[in-house]
C-alpha cells in the first residue's frame, strides 16, 4: 500500500510534539499585532473576522517534509500570513513576514527554540552532542550564549584570517583555466577546511580535518533525518542507527581532541581553544556542553556558508550586467578590507545582501510554544511548534517589488526592519557567527574572482530544494573556469532552481510568485 494514501489511522510519533485545544478568536490580539513599527499587514490576509474563518488546512507533514517551499506557498496562498496546518491530532503554526515574525522571534520566553533534528534518547551521545545552544533555552542560553560570543566578536577575527587565506591560496592554485568545476563541492570542501581550522585550529591540519569530515557527514545525517523531527515516516528515520553509531564515534574523537588541547594548548587562536579558556575562568568546565557546542557551531557554519559562496557564484554568473559592476570595483582596489567599518558600502555587500535574500541558506525554522498561548487568532498549546521562513519573508512583494528576481540595486533604496530581511535570524536567537560569515565571503570571493572568471556551463541543469532546514542545492552546480578577462555573458539553465528564483536567461514566465 502506498503509505501516501493511508489517511484513515492518524499518525502517532514519540517525535513529534503533540498539540491540541480549541481555537478561539483573538481578534484584539491579532489587531495589535497588525501594526508592528513601520511594517503593515499585507493585504492579501483573508479573514476579516477571525469567527468567521480560522487560517487551518488539513495536509499532510509529510508534504510538508518533501517540499517545504511548496507547502508555504499553498498555505500563503490559502491564508496569507498566518496559517495553522493540521494532520491528524497534530498542529503546525506558520507566522510569515515581519508582523508574525516580529513576536516569534523577539519573544524566546514563550517561544523556546528547539534543535532541528531528532536529539536520541537521555543518556545517548547524539543527546549530548545536540545540546548546543540551539537546544537551550531562557537562563541557560542566556549564559551559554554570553560565552559563546568572545570567539566571534569581531576582535577576534583576525586570528582566523591567516588560516582563511592559507586554505584560499590553496583551493585556488588547485584550479586551472579550462577546469569545469562543481563550485559546491568545491566551496563545501573549502569551508569543511575553513571551519575544522577555525574551530580547532590547525596545528595538527589532519586530525582537523578527519574530525571535520567525520562532523560534515554527522551534519548532513542530521539534516536527511532532520525532518523526521516532524513527521513520523521511515523514509527520514531508518537511517537513525546509522545517526547513534556515528555520534558515538563523534563523541570520541571530540574528547581526544579536549585531551590534546589541554596538554598542548598550542597558540591558542582557534574557537576552542578561546571557549575552552573562558569555561575555565568561569569555573564553568562541562565536557558535554563543550563538545555540544562544538558539533552545532561546526552544524551551523560550513553547510550555511558554503551554500551562500554556490548561490553568489550561480546567481552572478547568470547576471553578466551585475559580475561587470563587481569587476570594476574589484579593479578599483575598493574591495581590499571588509573589516573596515569605515568603508562605504560596495556592489559586493549589495549582491549578498541580494543572494541572502533571494536564495537564503536557511529558508525557515521553528520554534516551539513554551506554554498555552495566543499568536493572532491562533490559540496554541505548549509544545505547538511554530514555523518561521526566511525564504517566504523574503519573496513578499509588498516587502520587495518584483521578490523573485536578483537585483542587487534594490539596496541602495531600501533598509529593511530585521524582522522583514532576517538571513541571520534576528533577535535573541540571532546568528553569533553571522559577522564572521560576511567576512569570510567578502574576503574570498575578490580573491576567487580576481584570478579567474566563473561562467554558467551552458544547459547544466542545476536543481534545489530544502531539505531540513537548509537551501541546498541538490544536484552539481557546475561553473566553467576562464581566465579573467572581464568580459561576462551568460547562457541558459535547466531545472528546479527555477522555482526558486526568476533567472533572466529562463524568461518572464518561469517562476510563480513565492508570496
Ligand atoms: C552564511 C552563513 C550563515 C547563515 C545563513 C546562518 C544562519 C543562521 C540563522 C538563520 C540562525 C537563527 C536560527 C533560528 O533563529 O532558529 C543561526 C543561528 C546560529 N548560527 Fe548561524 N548562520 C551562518 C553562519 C554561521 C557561522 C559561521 C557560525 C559559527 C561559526 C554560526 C553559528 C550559529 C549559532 C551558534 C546559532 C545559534 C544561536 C542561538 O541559538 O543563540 N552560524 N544562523
Amino acid at each position: 500500500m502506498n503509505p501516501r494514501s493511508d489517511r484513515s489511522q492518524p499518525r502517532f510519533s514519540h517525535l513529534f510534539l503533540f498539540s491540541g485545544g480549541t481555537f478561539h478568536s483573538h481578534l484584539a490580539n491579532w489587531l495589535i499585532c497588525r501594526k508592528i513599527g513601520k511594517m503593515e499587514l499585507p493585504e492579501s490576509i483573508p479573514f476579516s473576522s477571525v469567527d468567521e474563518k480560522l487560517p487551518v488546512s488539513q495536509g499532510d507533514f509529510r508534504d510538508f517534509a518533501e517540499d517545504p517551499i511548496a507547502e508555504m506557498r499553498k498555505l500563503y496562498a490559502e491564508h496569507g500570513s498566518l496559517a495553522l496546518l493540521q494532520d491528524g491530532f497534530k498542529k503546525v503554526a506558520f507566522a510569515f513576514g515581519p508582523v508574525w515574525n516580529q513576536p516569534v522571534l523577539s519573544n524566546a520566553q514563550d517561544y523556546h527554540s528547539m534543535f532541528f533534528a531528532i536529539r536520541g534518547s537521555r543518556n545517548s551521545s547524539l543527546r549530548r552532542l545536540t545540546s548546543g545552544l540551539l537546544s537551550m533555552n531562557e537562563d541557560e542560553h542566556r549564559e551559554h550564549r554570553r560565552m559563546l560570543m568572545g570567539p566571534f566578536a569581531r576582535k577576534s577575527f583576525e586570528k582566523y584570517f591567516e588560516g582563511i587565506d592559507f586554505l584560499t591560496a590553496e583551493m585556488l592554485n588547485s584550479w586551472k583555466v579550462g577546469d569545469e568545476k562543481d563550485i559546491l563541492a568545491e566551496m563545501t570542501q573549502f569551508m569543511l577546511r575553513v571551519t575544522s581550522g577555525m574551530l580547532f585550529g590547525l596545528d595538527n591540519p589532519e586530525f582537523a580535518y578527519k574530525l571535520g569530515h567525520m562532523l560534515h557527514e554527522w551534519v548532513q545525517m542530521n539534516h536527511e533525518i532532520g525532518t523526521g523531527a516532524f513527521v513520523a515516516d521511515s523514509k527520514y528515520t531508518e537511517r537513525y542507527q546509522d545517526l547513534l553509531t556515528l555520534s558515538d564515534e563523534l563523541e570520541v574523537q571530540l574528547k581526544r581532541l579536549l585531551e590534546m588541547k589541554r596538554q598542548n594548548p598550542g597558540d591558542g587562536k582557534d574557537v576552542l581553544s578561546i571557549l575552552m579558556k573562558a569555561y575555565q575562568e568561569e569555573d564553568a568546565v562541562d565536557d558535554a556542553k563543550l563538545m555540544g557546542h562544538i558539533a552545532l557551531l561546526f552544524a551551523a557554519s560550513h553547510l550555511t556558508t558554503a551554500h551562500t559562496f554556490t548561490w553568489t557564484f550561480l546567481l552572478l554568473s547568470q547576471h553578466p550586467s551585475v559580475m561587470q559592476e563587481l569587476h570594476t570595483e574589484l579593479q578599483a582596489g575598493v574591495l581590499s578590507n571588509p573589516l573596515n567599518p569605515n568603508s562605504t558600502e560596495t556592489s559586493l555587500d549589495r549582491i549578498l545582501k541580494e543572494s541572502m535574500r533571494v536564495l537564503p541558506a536557511s529558508a525557515y525554522s521553528q520554534r516551539i510554544c513554551a506554554r498555552d498561548m495566543t499568536l493572532g487568532p491562533l490559540q496554541l498549546t505548549m509544545g505547538t511548534p511554530v514555523v518561521f521562513s526566511q525564504y517566504m519573508t523574503h519573496h513578499m512583494s509588498a516587502l520587495y517589488p518584483n521578490p523573485d528576481q536578483f537585483q542587487p540595486e534594490r539596496w541602495l533604496d531600501i533598509k529593511p526592519s530585521p524582522y522583514a530581511y532576517l538571513p541571520f535570524g534576528t533577535g535573541p536567537r540571532m546568528c553569533i557567527g553571522g559577522p564572521l560569515a560576511m567576512v569570510i565571503l567578502k574576503m574570498v570571493i575578490p580573491k576567487i574572482l580576481s584570478r579567474f572568471k566563473l561562467s554558467t556551463v551552458p544547459n547544466s541543469t542545476i536543481n534545489g530544494r530544502v531539505i531540513s532546514t537548509m537551501l541546498t542545492p541538490t544536484s552539481t552546480v557546475p561553473l566553467l573556469l576562464e581566465e579573467q578577462d572581464g568580459n561576462f555573458t551568460s547562457a541558459p539553465i535547466q531545472g528546479s532552481i527555477h522555482n526558486l528564483v526568476h533567472l533572466p536567461s529562463a524568461g518572464k514566465d518561469a517562476i510563480r510568485h513565492a508570496a
